[in-house]
């Protein structure tokens, strides 16, 4: 019984961890569908089992549990523990964060409160042990109730020797002095709830059902609100006190970019119905308390608009993913607010969660399902009429290329057609908003550009996208706007254009000299006709070149070339901006940027 209920806890270990019930919980699911279903599950397979046990017991000949309709009292015993050891098992899981280290842990643990359990509830029951007080035997006993392990021990123990009892009584002429053969003691109910009887147990199991559920259901609605009612109110206090000068320096939400600065007034002076935004991050603060306390997002403000593709930008550790996880309802805020659809994260995350679609940095797929499979459980999920789910689904797996693959279990895909898949998943929804954590990472450039497209096309829908990447020629064509975040904090905002418009001071200028003896002389030229010019790369009589943007119209710069071409007998030149890879080293990277200015355009 052991091994079959431990068991149990691999997939809810398992789908906790790789977030797909945060994915379920996103696209839907409320909490009592989600464990509800799991029970039914894992019960019938807990009943099937059971009828197999029955079936060996009849096969044994251990005529006790199975005669005179037996079979209906032992089936009894095993389905109520059945009722009360799922969810207790469920309910141990939480505190696990990988599932065969659960299931070994769980198997000791049943195993033991079955056995040690059982001897120590005969240990405190006896009598003659005056040294236990009567308080202890209580506080013992009631306790050992809530481990169904321990009510299955007690429950088969005295079943099987109250009916030897009986068998005994009626077989035997002479009584040995031992039986109490009694009228009274014979046709005593089973049921009953006095000792030896086993009513007691039974009830035990059925209530501890419903106690288990209960907190179940408890602990997955309210350990939110919990969480951030610490965060905010206790540990943040506590912090603010004693840390008075980093929360001053590095929390006051003030910023040296003009943007970012008045991205924030307006969020803070306007009220909220004027700013009519579907995500709006009023001063968000998130705070790892270890040891040290690690500031992962720094008094962040910020709204994003329906058919605005926002980008997240920045290095590993810049607090790109801590943010997207307050934003889906993973991780609580210590301080600030988010407003999804107008509710607020801190007070309403079941609203909150209903309204977005979310692809994690790391898969949260159910690799034992097929693509075909997954995607008709989300639109069943996201309320697609069920003449409408086929058309749907197709759809979807179309728009990311993923129909030759859709009938092939999900554990035998690729890196890049999981990401597909997570990201068709978050995208197919009936959701407001989409967050996409690096969707792109593994995917090929023809995935890429598809993913591109369907995106894009979501977004036109009228949706808001918020993405992070490392690929900026992704966010250059994704993007309606961005931000890039340093070390939790917004270093930068607007469109890409507007970036590239503002830090932008340098041109890249791209040669081809078709003859060797006019190299040198066009070097010097470029160097004299534009100061400041710094040759990055030469190769073959191809030349590029940085130059300053400072006293160098467009016009001017292409006028000079013009004239240059026959001058130094130019195959061919290109003029370009600068690119938003090189806005992002000067923000994301400031000690590397200054000194590569230093080194490049003085
Ligand atoms: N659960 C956690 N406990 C403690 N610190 C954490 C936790 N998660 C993140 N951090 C810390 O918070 C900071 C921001 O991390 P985060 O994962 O948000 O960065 P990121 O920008 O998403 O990085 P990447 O691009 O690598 O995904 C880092 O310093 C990280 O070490």
């Amino acid at each position: 019984m052991a091994l079959l209920i431990s068991g149990f806890c691999l997939l809810t270990v398992t789908e906790r961890t790789t977030k797909a019930k945060h994915i379920q919980f996103v696209s839907g699911v409320s909490v009592i569908v989600y464990w509800l279903s799991a029970l039914l599950w894992d019960f019938i397979i807990f009943f099937a089992s059971c009828c197999l046990v029955m079936g060996v017991i009849k096969y044994r000949k251990f005529d006790i549990y199975v005669t005179d309709y037996h079979i209906l009292e032992t089936m009894l015993i095993f389905t109520l523990y059945g009722w009360s050891a799922i969810p207790f098992v469920y309910l141990i899981s939480f505190v696990f964060s990988g599932n065969t280290s659960a299931y070994i842990k769980l198997l000791l643990l049943s195993y033991f409160s079955g056995t040690f359990g059982f001897l120590i509830g005969e240990i405190i029951e006896n009598k003659k042990l005056t040294s236990i007080s009567n308080t202890t035997r209580t506080v013992v006993h009631n306790s050992l109730l809530f481990l169904p392990n321990y009510n299955l021990a007690k429950c088969v123990s005295q079943y099987t020797t109250i009916y030897k009892m009986k068998i005994l009584c009626t077989t035997l002429k002479k009584h040995p002095i031992y039986l109490n053969c009694s009228k009274e003691n014979t046709e005593k109910n089973i049921y009953s709830l006095e000792e030896p009887m086993i009513g007691k147990y039974l009830i035990d199991m059925s209530s501890a059902g419903f106690i288990f559920l209960l907190l179940i259901f408890f602990w997955e609605t309210t350990s939110w609100r919990l969480r951030t009612f610490l965060n905010q109110c206790i540990y943040f206090g506590i912090y603010k006190r004693y840390r008075k000068d980093i929360v001053s320096k590095e929390l006051s939400g003030q910023s040296e970019d003009e943007d970012v600065q008045n991205e924030r007034k307006r969020i803070l002076e306007q009220p909220q119905e004027l700013l009519d935004s579907i995500v709006l991050i009023k001063e968000l603060i998130k705070i790892y308390f270890k040891c040290p306390a690690i500031l992962a997002v720094k008094n962040i403000s910020l709204a994003i608009q329906k058919g605005e593709c926002f980008g997240l930008l920045g290095f590993n550790g810049a607090g790109k993913t801590t943010t997207f996880q307050i934003l889906t309802g993973e991780a609580s805020p210590t301080s600030g607010d988010v407003l999804i659809d107008g509710f607020s994260i801190t007070k309403d995350i079941l609203q909150v969660r209903s309204r977005i679609g979310y692809c994690p940095q790391f898969d949260a797929l159910l690799e034992y399902m097929t693509a075909q499979e997954i995607m008709i459980m989300y639109a069943r999920i996201w309320g697609v009429s069920e003449h409408q789910i086929e058309l749907y689904v197709n759809k979807w797996l179309n728009s990311l290329e993923l129909e030759s693959h859709a009938d092939r279990l999900i554990n035998t895909y690729s890196e890049g057609n999981k990401r597909r898949l997570s990201t068709a998943i978050a995208l197919m929804g009936r959701s407001s908003v989409i967050f996409l954590d690096e969707p792109s990472t593994g995917m090929d450039p023809v995935a890429r550009r598809l993913l591109w497209n369907t995106v894009t096309k979501t977004r036109e829908s009228g949706k808001a996208i918020v993405i992070t990447s490392h690929s900026m020629e992704e966010c250059d064509a994704l993007c309606t706007s961005l931000a890039i975040m340093v070390q939790g904090k917004f270093m930068c905002l607007g469109s890409p254009q507007h970036l590239k418009n503002k830090f932008g001071n340098i041109y890249i200028l791209k040669v081809k000299v078709k003859t060797k003896d006019k190299l040198e002389d066009f070097k010097r030229f470029v160097t004299t006709t534009f100061p400041g010019s710094v040759l990055k790369h030469e190769n073959q009589g191809i030349l590029n070149y940085y130059i300053p943007s400072k006293d160098n119209r467009w016009g001017k710069v292409f006028g000079i070339l013009e004239q240059a071409k026959e001058q130094f007998d130019l195959e061919d030149y290109s003029v370009s901006q600068i690119t938003l890879e090189q806005v992002f080293l000067t923000f994301a990277n400031p000690e590397k940027a200054s000194s590569d200015d230093e080194n490049e355009v003085p």
